[in-house]
């Protein structure tokens, strides 16, 4: 291996490179080296290598003499091709920079033989050292440098076309549109290169770069360089030969082209080369939109946007005028225009351009005639407004989807009365106007009368697995709710999947990803009905992932079943303080559900032990007394969901005899009943939002807190603000024209878009609509921190389906647990289990709450840090809203 492994041989001789090799080199070394170095020095006797060369190479592989003569006589054969190949390029862009200066003054007549003129060859000669006349250079030839327009076409010179060609100056080259990204890179770097040689050149006295205002000249082949006279410096050395000779041959270009400009152009080929963007028309048919055609022609010089595409990217532009549009002709003391666009006072027409708009401008083609038409054609009220002016004369109805707060203006109607109109409106006028259906329901008489069974919504709590899931599925396939079939199928599938142990969970568990992962991961919904009673049953999940979907069915449910998985050392990790149980039993607890059934389940796997069972009763009893739970309202059930004892059917199992209560479902019809208000205004959390299938209406789940509501009512919808009416409503996928507190429902609205709801909102009556707080005052319950509480601690307030950042503003009191009295002012922080009063300030835009007083669903709310719930409580009061009007 060579010591060049990784390095580009092309670094090989550098001259500055440091590399005293005698100083290294043993004198044995020495002596091997010189020896190879004269045996390279044989073998590449006659080649250009340089002792230096041969040195370097046989030093760097190590003496060996065949390496080195390699590398050296592949090194020099690169050097040959690169200097061969630089020589070629030399001498090909010469002579092209030659055929392109002829070209520029040649007029080809291809019927006529393809010659140059007399006057051709004698300027060729002149400018050319070489005496030898360039006999023939045909029509359409890439060496034509003015017409290589028509490189490329395989079917030539159109046939019209085969006439006399006037070449009118090198078109302007425009980036690429688009395209390549390599080619705009290539071209970028091109350019680059060719600014440095530029600006290598520019310090030649006498002689400074063309700049773009001067005249056309600067843009013709073979002249980048423009003299300047009045700088250049008297001295009669060759440098002035040099530019008198230019001098000349400018002046001499100048006549001719004077010359080729006076000879008439058919009308055909002025028609072809405007096509082709190199015809300058002259003065007499300068028209604003031909004005444009000029400039493309290689009138302006190199590197200039054309005045369209400065028209199109320039919003700065001032917009045209159509009557009277300036022209170069009518700027004093010009009176013509030439084909190249020099005017006769010696400036450009893009300069007069400019001094007249003072920048360029492109106008459209269009006539004052046909401004004026499509000027008119807005005089007319369009479709739209035909349609609403039409409405509003109807009653203004307002379309689906539409925002009711922006009504249509009626045509007339002053601004002054529409004002007047707006501040006279109210929401209470609104909910008199809009809020009545046309068929008014007495909804609490018929609620009355209905003899409707009482509706309970449970929600079923505890740690992960403790198999909730699958002690409500083996409720409702004992209640019959599923059938045989269903969950021989459950067990099938289960099987399959290697999942036996879960087919009744599947009852509840739907998603796939729960199925497969074994784990609920959002609160499920399933009801049934016993002969008494109607139940909804909310399976929460036990993961802690999961709490605040937990959280969302908590705040849903009338009353709590704590599953608690009674296997060795199961119900211990629940019970830590990591563990579920705590967590949701105090999260029930202070979302407001007094009443708890504590299923003790898994009981299989203890042999039915009642020693276990007290175990596990007296350690939760003692809990939840002091988490809030009277004694009372706490029962004990000895179950198995899994084998399907004491859920729906006492168990006969000897090893249970020792138990004689009642069943988890005899437990829950024996619940209480709760009190709602049905006759207070509506109050409903929405859990769900989705588009119906076919029809064009909003669908929201949810359940109803408080009041009632009716289809065909008008409903408010926060924090959005918008109305909507109610279209259906159904109970348990009942049709139902009304429904009241405690009901969960799913409700089609009309009149209303979909970004306006979301899981979390709340429909109320209009007349009295929950408030979005801005500042709040809470009583809380403290869980265990790991850091204490303080003032301008960010949470996370949670109530239902709803979230918002908020910032405890204030420790206000600490409180007495039982008696609630304060037992200190402004505490500094809070630890785990105090009770606190405490002022939160909502952080995001919108969270609708009322005071637990007004309230008890609206009222509660979760405090969350870090996943962690850190707090819980009630809303005290109401401090400050979003926006007093509008919620907003
Ligand atoms: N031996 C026995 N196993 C049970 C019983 N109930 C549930 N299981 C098993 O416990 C595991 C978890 O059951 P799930 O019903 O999914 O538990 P879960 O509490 O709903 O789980 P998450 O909702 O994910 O917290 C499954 O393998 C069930 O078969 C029971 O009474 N006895």
């Amino acid at each position: 291996m060579s010591k060049y492994s990784g390095f580009d041989e092309d670094d090989f001789y550098d001259e500055d490179e440091d590399r005293d090799q005698d100083e290294v080199l043993s004198p044995e070394d020495h002596k091997q080296m010189e020896d190879a170095v004269t045996q390279v020095k044989n073998i590449l006797r006659g080649t250009t290598a340089t002792d230096a060369q041969i040195r370097d190479a046989v030093w760097n592989y190590y003496f060996d003499v065949d390496q080195s003569v390699k590398f050296l006589r592949d090194q020099l054969k690169r050097q040959e091709n690169k200097r061969t190949n630089a020589a070629k390029k030399t001498a090909g862009s010469k002579a092209f920079r030659e055929r392109a200066l002829f070209a520029d003054t040649i007029t080809c007549r291809r019927r006529t033989g393809h010659y140059f003129n007399d006057e051709d060859l004698r300027l060729s000669k002149r400018l050319s050292s070489s005496s030898k006349p360039q006999p023939k250079i045909p029509l359409g030839s890439s060496c034509l440098y003015g017409i290589s327009v028509f490189d490329g076409i395989p079917w030539g010179l159109p046939t019209s076309m085969n006439t006399d060609i006037t070449y009118c100056g090198r078109p302007t080259r425009m980036g690429l549109l688009g395209g390549s990204s390599k080619l705009a890179a290539l071209a970028k770097a091109r350019a680059v290169k060719r600014q440095q040689q530029h600006e290598q050149n520019e310090p030649m006295e006498g002689i400074e770069p063309a700049s773009p205002s001067t005249p056309s000249t600067a843009s013709q082949p073979g002249s980048s360089l423009l003299l300047n006279t009045s700088v250049l410096p008297s001295r009669s050395d060759s440098g002035v030969s040099i530019s008198k000779r230019l001098t000349s041959l400018l002046a001499e270009r100048s006549r001719d082209r004077e010359r080729t400009s006076s000879r008439a152009i058919s009308p055909e080929k002025q028609s072809y080369l405007r096509r082709t963007g190199s015809y300058s028309p002259s003065i007499s048919s300068y028209s604003p939109i031909n004005s444009d055609l000029s400039s493309a022609s290689g009138v302006f010089s190199e590197n200039m946007p054309s005045s369209f595409a400065t028209s199109l990217c320039d919003y700065s532009l001032p917009p045209p005028t159509f009557s009277s549009p300036a022209s170069p002709s009518s700027f004093p003391g010009v009176s013509n225009v030439d084909v190249y666009g020099k005017t006769n006072n010696g400036m450009s027409a893009d300069e007069i351009w400019k001094l007249i708009t003072n920048k360029p401008f492109f106008y459209l083609p269009v006539t004052e005639r046909q401004v004026e038409e499509i000027k008119s054609n807005f005089d007319k009220p369009s479709p739209d407004d035909i349609i609403k002016e039409a409405q509003a004369t109807k009653g203004g109805t307002i379309g689906a989807g539409g925002s009711k707060k922006a009504q249509p203006q009626q045509k007339g109607s002053s601004r002054a009365e529409l004002e007047t109109e707006m501040k006279s409106l109210s929401i209470q006028e609104l909910a008199m106007k809009a809020s009545q259906p046309k068929q008014k329901i007495n909804v609490v008489e018929k609620f009355i009368s209905s003899r409707r069974k009482a509706h309970v919504n449970f929600v079923v709590v505890g740690h992960v697995d403790a198999g909730k899931s699958t002690l409500m599925g083996r409720m409702l396939y004992d209640v019959g709710a599923i059938d045989e079939r269903t969950i021989q199928k459950y067990k099938r599938d289960a099987n399959n999947m290697g999942k036996g142990s879960f087919a009744f969970a599947w009852v509840l568990d739907q998603s796939k990803e729960e199925r497969e992962r074994g784990v609920t991961m959002d609160v499920a919904m399933n009801s049934f009905e016993s002969s008494k009673v109607a139940f909804t049953i909310l399976d929460a999940p036990g993961h802690k992932d999961f709490v605040p979907n937990m959280i969302a069915g908590a705040s849903e449910g009338d009353f709590a079943v704590l599953v608690i998985d009674s296997s060795p050392n199961a119900f211990e990790a629940g019970f830590v303080q990591s563990g579920q149980t705590k967590e949701h039993a105090l999260l029930v607890r202070s979302l407001g559900v007094q009443r708890i059934i504590v299923a003790v389940n898994k009981l299989d796997n203890v042999n039915w032990s009642e020693y276990r069972f007290d175990e596990v009763k007296e350690t939760l009893l003692a809990f939840l007394s002091a988490a809030g739970f009277s004694e009372s309202q706490t029962t004990f059930i000895p179950c198995s969901g899994l084998c399907g004892d004491n859920i729906v059917n006492s168990s006969v199992r000897p090893e249970l005899s020792w138990y004689t209560g009642h069943t988890l479902l005899e437990e829950l019809e024996n619940l209480t009943t709760v009190d709602r208000d049905i006759g207070a205004p509506l109050r409903m959390s929405i859990t769900d939002v989705f588009k119906g299938n076919a029809s064009s209406a909003i669908n929201v789940t949810g359940r109803i807190n408080a009041g009632n509501v009716q289809v065909g009512e008008t409903v408010l919808a926060i924090p959005s603000n918008e109305t909507a009416t109610i279209k259906s409503i159904a109970i348990a996928d009942q049709a139902n024209d009304w429904a009241v507190a405690g009901d969960n429902v799913q409700v089609a609205l009309s009149n209303i878009d979909i970004v306006h709801l979301r899981a979390g909102d709340i429909l109320c009556a209009i007349s009295s609509p929950v408030k979005c707080a801005k500042t709040f005052s809470a009583r809380v319950i403290v869980f265990q921190l790991r850091i204490p509480l303080i003032k301008g601690s960010n949470v996370l307030i949670y109530r239902g389906r709803t979230t918002e950042a908020a910032r405890i503003l204030r420790l206000s009191a600490l409180i007495d647990k039982g008696t609630g009295k304060i037992t200190k002012h402004k505490p500094r922080h809070l630890v785990s289990g105090q009770s606190a009063i405490v002022e939160l300030e909502v952080m995001g835009s919108s969270f609708p709450m009322e005071t637990f007083k007004a309230s008890k669903d609206l009222g509660r709310i979760v405090l969350r840090q870090e996943g962690i719930t850190v707090a819980a409580g009630v809303v005290e009061e109401i401090l400050s809203v979003k926006n007093e009007a509008t919620n907003e």
